[in-house]
């Protein structure tokens, strides 16, 4: 295990090293940031410009409107999912932040509206459906609080369902074993449980190294750590990427990833929410079926790995949630999450009406 190997502050910015960062230098762990370029990876990571007329998508904005023949709407290209799907098992993923929340400022403060937790409850009642979040399942479940879900926490590092009426993820979470009875089956499987006291390790480094940044926050979502920047002035962020990379130089086995306005540390295996899908669905005897549709909603770079295990599977779809025009391995596009909501919606009204037929 590593140990926290420079002692310099980055939250002073007029420290030599804040100086020294004025000509950023390519951070070595943050694998998705290019040479001379990661700042900018940080800028486009969270466009804040909103492009769409909410409830009219793309009436104004021609780049958006161009950019959905690409990625069309998965509400105007509706018919066309379902009859691909017909007669066969939905298998529903959906991301949490920015997909079933809106993205606000506070981390702590994403809730999610009765509304859509309503509408997922009623999905969920039709086809099986897991949330797939990069908070740990802890956190992501106090949000969501449905038992009737499956959930991978942690860019699935941690998976947990589906969930008895009478439990709770709490209950559940102390099942020695990988699977155990209740209402229904509950498997528990964790792709990288000896990471966690690393994790904890790097969490107090970081929330010691960031001290003082303002705005700069850490959280610990147990299997990684994000280090978030939305609410820090932007001439600061290399300061928050320097001083996460000089942490990181101690861990060999961690690495970066890019999310919203977030950098995600997390272990180096080969697993990631891409793999958490195949996971489920074998997990549910469907690894090899024809006859199913799984659907992955989600609207962060982590979510690519799901939509690019769906694109190369040929059985499913991706679905973008993005009010501005991005490159994706998503079909299909959504413009936020109140048209997800919609979309939830018209799926459950499909499923129904197909058990009638
Ligand atoms: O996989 P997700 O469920 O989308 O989780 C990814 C990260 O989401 C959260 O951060 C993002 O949403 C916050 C609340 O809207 C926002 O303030 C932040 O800027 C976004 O990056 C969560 O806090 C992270 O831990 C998750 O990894």
């Amino acid at each position: 295990m590593g140990s926290y190997a420079n002692g310099s502050t980055c939250a002073n910015e007029d420290s030599p090293l804040a100086e020294e960062m004025k000509e950023p230098a390519f951070p070595s762990k943050t694998m998705s940031l290019h040479a001379n370029g990661w700042l900018n990876d940080m800028k486009i990571s969270s466009p804040t410009a909103v492009r769409v007329n909410i409830g009219n998508p793309g009436a104004f904005d021609p780049i958006y409107r161009d950019w959905t023949k690409k990625y069309p709407s998965a509400l105007n290209a509706f018919g066309k999912i379902v009859a691909y799907g017909k007669g066969k098992k939905t298998v529903l993923f959906l991301d949490y932040d920015g997909t079933l929340s809106p993205i606000v400022d506070d981390p702590d403060n994403a809730i999610m509206s009765d509304q859509m937790r309503e509408v997922v409850r009623n999905a969920a009642l039709h086809l099986p459906t897991a949330i797939i979040s990069g908070r740990s399942c802890d956190k992501v479940f106090d949000f969501v609080k449905l038992t009737e879900l499956y959930y991978a926490g942690s860019h699935g590092m941690d998976i947990i369902g589906p969930i008895g009426k009478s439990g709770s993820v709490t209950d559940h979470r102390s099942c020695s074993n990988s699977s155990a009875k209740q209402d229904k089956e509950v498997k528990i499987f964790q792709a990288a449980s000896e990471f966690i006291p690393m994790i904890d390790e790097v969490f107090r480094l970081l929330i010691e190294k960031i001290r003082g940044i303002d705005g700069a926050k850490v959280e610990n979502n147990k299997f990684c750590v994000s280090v978030h920047y939305r609410n820090v002035n932007e001439k600061d962020w290399p300061i928050v990427a320097r001083c996460t990379d000089d942490v990181l130089k101690a861990y060999p086995r961690l690495r970066l990833s890019h999310g919203r306005k977030v950098l995600e540390v997390r272990p180096v295996i080969d697993w990631n929410k891409g793999k958490a899908v195949e996971f489920l669905l074998d997990s549910l005897g469907l690894a090899d079926s024809d006859n199913v549709l799984p659907i992955y909603i989600g609207d962060d770079r982590t979510d690519e790995d799901a939509f690019k295990v769906l694109r190369e599977d040929k059985r499913g779809f991706g679905i973008l949630v993005s009010s501005v025009p991005k490159e994706s391995h998503a079909a299909y596009s959504l413009a936020d999450p109140s048209e997800v909501m919609d979309f939830l919606k018209r799926l459950v009204k499909w499923k129904e009406e197909e058990a009638f037929k």
